[in-house]
């Protein structure tokens, strides 16, 4: 395979607009495998389906009636009203849980529960309030009913050989509940990915270690296992890797193998130490797809892909890491999940109304987090959450984010902008 990383006019490597990396990423990875097994129904849930699902029965399989009240022939009350009701004679009862036995016949009913079976030869259920007892054997109808009122048909639900759920479908707990009903005691869905971490850096020591002057707690490592956990995936955490390439090499070539995706932090930009480059090319086939998007915060990230693994260098700083996470991993990490279109499809956004100026650099995508505060009866306020992309409580006090496009130069306040909420 070879890789087209985008050129200016003096045959250098440019920034690729962030649309176009991620294109350039998810057309790399169809080439990717994505196992499948298969799952007992009741661990099923957020599991991808891994195949289109047919209803193997009728549900229900019999017709029930939905309402406490007497299962009739609908012809049989045709004009009954309080001024002038029907009156049917009561010939049996439905049983709950049991096939019921006899026939209703003309100007005859069963008692029946809502849930209950009908009995044969009735085509509706009149509902006990519409009734009024004339004695234990008869019942004056107040209320006429049609064909088909207060039940459920066979197969209304879903009928046999129908589609139920289709391949890449997110099992939700009602998704449960349908194949609950359909008796579907095991699900072939998409095997959990594999997410790979490793953090580099002389200076990062573990989060739970007290860091020495020049030192700082590993972040990254934290929030990028929870960004993948979220989304699904088993995680290896292969620690911190120190600034030299042999460790760094052979600690990502044995992540490259173990996972689907690998993730490392730090080492991105253009630095004296900064290996990431270099150790991905390294891996080939093909290595590097894009290295540096036009992106605020992120510019730096490298996008690769060896022997099927996509591979991720994400800047250092800890909200650039979160950027390109959200940007470039959560579709890597969705592909190999299963799903049929990887990029967000319905992710919860809403509209607000930017409470300042913000300036923008045209040619770049800037991710601006926000807060969100209420308004009476107009679309809540996005307030900035201004600060360096080192700093990770900036991210923390975010509810969500906009986007401005590479072509806008900032964006005036009082504008409608759509803010995505951060989970
Ligand atoms: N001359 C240039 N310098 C830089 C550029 C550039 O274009 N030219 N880009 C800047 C931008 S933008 C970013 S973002 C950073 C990205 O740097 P790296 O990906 O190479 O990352 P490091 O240099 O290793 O670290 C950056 C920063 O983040 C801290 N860090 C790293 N790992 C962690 C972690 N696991 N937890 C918490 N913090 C972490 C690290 O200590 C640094 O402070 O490059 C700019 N430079
Ligand atoms: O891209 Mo850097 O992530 O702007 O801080």
């Amino acid at each position: 395979m070879t890789t087209d990383r985008l050129k200016d006019m003096l045959g250098r490597v440019s920034l690729t607009p962030v649309k176009k990396a991620q294109s350039v990423l998810l057309n790399a990875l169809t080439g990717s495998t994505r196992q499948t097994e298969t799952c007992p129904l009741p661990d099923a849930l957020d599991r991808l389906l891994a195949k289109d699902l047919l209803s193997p029965e009728d549900l229900p399989t019999h017709p029930r009636s939905t309402m406490d009240g007497f299962a009739v022939r609908a012809a049989d009350t045709f004009g009954a009203s309080s001024s002038m009701p029907c009156y049917l004679e009561i010939d049996g009862e439905v049983a709950m849980g049991q096939m019921p036995t006899g026939k209703v016949v003309q100007g005859k009913c069963f008692r029946i529960a809502t849930g209950g079976l009908l009995p044969e030869g009735s085509d509706a259920v009149v509902m006990f309030e519409h009734t009024i007892p004339v004695d234990g054997k008869m019942i004056e109808v107040v209320k006429s009913v049609g064909v088909g009122i207060n039940l459920i048909n066979r197969g209304e639900d879903i009928k046999k050989g129908n589609p139920a759920l289709p391949k890449g479908h997110l099992l939700r707990p009602q998704d449960l509940g349908l194949l609950a009903g359909l008796g579907i005691a095991d699900v072939a869905v998409y095997t959990r990915p594999r997410v790979g971490i490793l953090s580099t850096g002389d200076e990062i020591v573990p989060w739970s270690e007290s860091p020495p002057p020049g030192k700082i707690r590993n972040i990254n490592g934290i929030t990028l296992a929870a960004s993948c956990r979220r989304l699904g995936a088993e995680v290896t955490d292969y620690g911190i890797v120190s600034d030299s390439e042999d460790i760094f090499f052979a600690t990502l070539e044995r992540a490259t193998g173990e996972n689907n995706v690998v993730l490392f932090s730090g080492g991105s930009s253009v630095g004296m130490r900064d290996l990431g480059e270099r150790v991905i090319e390294k891996l080939g086939n093909p290595g590097i797809l894009v290295h540096g998007v036009a992106l605020k915060p992120g510019k730096p990230v490298i996008i690769g892909l060896s022997h099927g693994t996509a591979i991720f260098g994400l800047p250092g700083h800890p909200v650039s890491a979160m950027v390109c996470f959200e940007l470039f991993v959560d579709p890597a990490i969705r592909f190999f999940a299963g799903a049929p279109t990887p990029n967000k499809q319905f992710t919860q956004s809403i509209t607000a109304i930017i409470d300042r100026n913000i300036n923008s650099a045209a040619g770049r995508l800037d991710f601006v987090r926000v807060q969100l505060q209420e308004q009476e009866d107009m679309p809540p306020l996005a307030i900035p959450v201004l600060g360096k992309s080192g700093s990770i409580s900036t991210l923390s006090r975010a509810h969500g984010y906009f986007l401005i496009d590479e072509p806008t130069q900032g964006i005036n306040k009082g504008s409608q902008v759509k803010v995505t909420l951060l989970q």
